[in-house]
């Protein structure tokens, strides 16, 4: 997979370089390129920001650099790429979208700042992106490169070799519905708190069933929204008139 970042922070990206998404660039298993927007201006100054049409607080992303950096990484791309331009007010992104991000070759994030980057770069960007806004969650930051590295970091693990062990995907908050297990290490005591009874009995069968079953406890206790709705009794409380 092919990922470019374009941001005018760089070094906000810095992360990419360590642990397993690190390993994976040495690999060859992601090809990683983070792009500085200011080095696709022609003005002295290397302006990337402008004052809002219409008035309002703050500066608004002037849309030449993007066009540049955009149509340049376009230029270089061997299949149509997916955009994504994180956003407050973009498609709440999840485990279901870094799986189906995770099917793409190439990826391509737009990291603004300020207040935003003007209207009509998105609708540019169509021509040659599938474009996807995107939001972390429903509160603000100041630009989108956090974004960028928690949906990389989430896609990216996905990929078959990013993850050594393959196994620790299985049974992960999210991936099945449910929220995970609690986890235990040596020692077996420890400051008065002991490891359940079950993880030392060695009957694998016990584990796996204490496990689910402490899964279904936590997130009934801490997201009751992801339990799945019970099915109704009747048609009758489905309000269907046979
Ligand atoms: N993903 C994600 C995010 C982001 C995010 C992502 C990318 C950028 C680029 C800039 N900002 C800052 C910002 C701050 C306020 C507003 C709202 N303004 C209202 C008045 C009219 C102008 C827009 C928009 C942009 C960003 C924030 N925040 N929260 C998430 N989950």
């Amino acid at each position: 997979m092919r990922l470019d970042v374009v941001s005018i922070f760089p070094a906000y990206l810095a992360p990419l370089d360590l642990s397993l998404i690190g390993k994976a660039r040495r690999d060859g298993l992601l090809d990683v390129r983070v792009h500085d927007l200011r080095d696709f201006t022609h003005d002295r100054h290397r302006t990337v920001d402008d004052t809002p049409y219409g008035g309002g607080a703050g500066m608004v992303m002037k849309p030449e650099p993007w066009a540049a950096a955009l149509d340049s990484i376009a230029g270089q791309a061997d299949s149509r790429p997916t955009l994504i331009i994180p956003g407050p007010g973009g498609q709440r992104f999840d485990q279901q979208m870094a799986r189906e991000l995770a099917g793409r070759s190439h990826l391509v994030f737009a990291c603004g700042r300020y207040e935003g980057i003007d209207e009509r770069v998105y609708q540019r960007a169509a021509r040659d992106f599938d474009v996807r806004i995107v939001s972390l969650g429903d509160y603000v930051l100041n630009g989108g490169e956090v974004a960028a590295l928690a949906i990389i970091e989430a896609v990216a693990r996905l990929l078959p070799g990013v993850i050594g062990n393959a196994a620790s995907l299985v049974e992960e908050s999210h991936e099945d519905g449910l929220l995970e297990y609690p986890v235990y290490t040596k020692p077996d005591h420890w400051q008065g708190h002991s490891v359940p009874e079950v993880l030392l009995s060695g009957d694998h069968g016990r584990i796996a069933a204490w496990r689910h079953e402490q899964r279904l406890q936590r997130t009934a206790a801490r997201r009751p929204d992801l339990l799945p709705r019970p099915a109704a009794a009747s048609a009758g409380e489905l309000n269907i008139v046979v």
